[in-house]
């Protein structure tokens, strides 16, 4: 590891690294994107080089598909893997009950999809992301390019119906032009303050035409390992939440797509 890193740096790559000691040799493997996942690619890369680890990773952007094959991971797609025994990717915000705000790096669609189709999630994240409620992050929203003044519009008017404390909304922008995501996609990014059912939104903003998938992360998350900048680095477990939240998130939704790899 490079020896001059900032503190929120070092944080990410310690977490990044606690979170590699759980994959194990034969374990297909989702590799997420970001600068906390870079660190999670790189680090397995050392693993295949010094201990001969063999996994096979499915990327979730071209940038992450990129970085895994320079660092000697066999990468392979989705549909070829079916099924994922391990999805590692970052966040931007995380709340006590392990609900994420994801789409920073505009991957979201991808990471939705890969960390759904897989036994476990973890996040890797600095201390910094944790939050008592989501939303000070924007919230990235997918749609998709037609219409999406309209789509923008259906979506503001649908915030109206929440517990949200703003309601502004932007394009994401790459310079002068309107930032494209993998699939060419556009974002529009919800300045939202806080939400108050993170599930709720997340179940309705999918309802609006146009809209392609929208950036919370509600019960996909099994373990998040936070990096924080005294160097500890904590681990915490969907089953260690107190048995209220357990038994409420079990009752309510559970994974609903667990045993489809089965
Ligand atoms: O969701 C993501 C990309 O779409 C990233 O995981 C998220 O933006 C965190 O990024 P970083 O690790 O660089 O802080």
């Amino acid at each position: 590891m490079p020896e001059n890193l900032s503190q929120i740096d070092q944080a990410k790559a310690n977490a990044a690294r606690k979170a590699v000691e759980f994959v194990e040799s034969g374990m297909k493997v989702g590799l997420g994107t970001g600068s906390t996942a870079a660190w999670m690619v790189r680090r397995l890369g050392e693993r295949i080089r010094d201990e001969g680890l063999q996994i096979v990773g499915v990327p979730t952007s071209g940038r992450t598909a990129a970085l895994a094959r320079e660092v000697g991971i066999r990468v392979i797609t989705l549909d070829e893997a079916k099924w994922l025994d391990l999805t590692i990717d970052g966040a931007d915000e995380f709340d006590a009950e392990m609900n994420l705000i994801k789409g920073g790096g505009g991957a979201l669609l991808q990471e939705k999809i890969v960390a759904t189709a897989s036994d476990k999630m973890i996040v890797i994240a600095d201390a910094a992301k944790e939050v008592a409620h989501l939303g000070a992050f924007p919230l990235p929203v997918e749609v998709i390019p037609f219409g999406a003044e309209v789509t923008r519009g259906l979506v503001e008017e649908l915030l109206g119906a929440f517990d949200v404390m703003g309601r502004r909304t932007t394009i994401r922008m790459s310079g002068d032009e309107p930032f494209r995501t993998d699939e060419g996609n556009l974002i529009i990014d919800l300045h939202l303050g806080r939400i108050g059912n993170p599930r709720q939104l997340a179940l309705m903003l999918n309802q609006v035409p146009g809209v392609v998938e929208n950036g919370l992360f509600v019960d996909i998350c099994d373990r998040i390992v936070i990096g924080h900048a005294d160097g500890r680095v904590e681990v915490r477990d969907i089953h260690d939440l107190s048995i209220e939240v357990s038994e409420t998130l079990i009752a309510e939704t559970g994974n609903i797509f667990s045993n489809i790899g089965d």
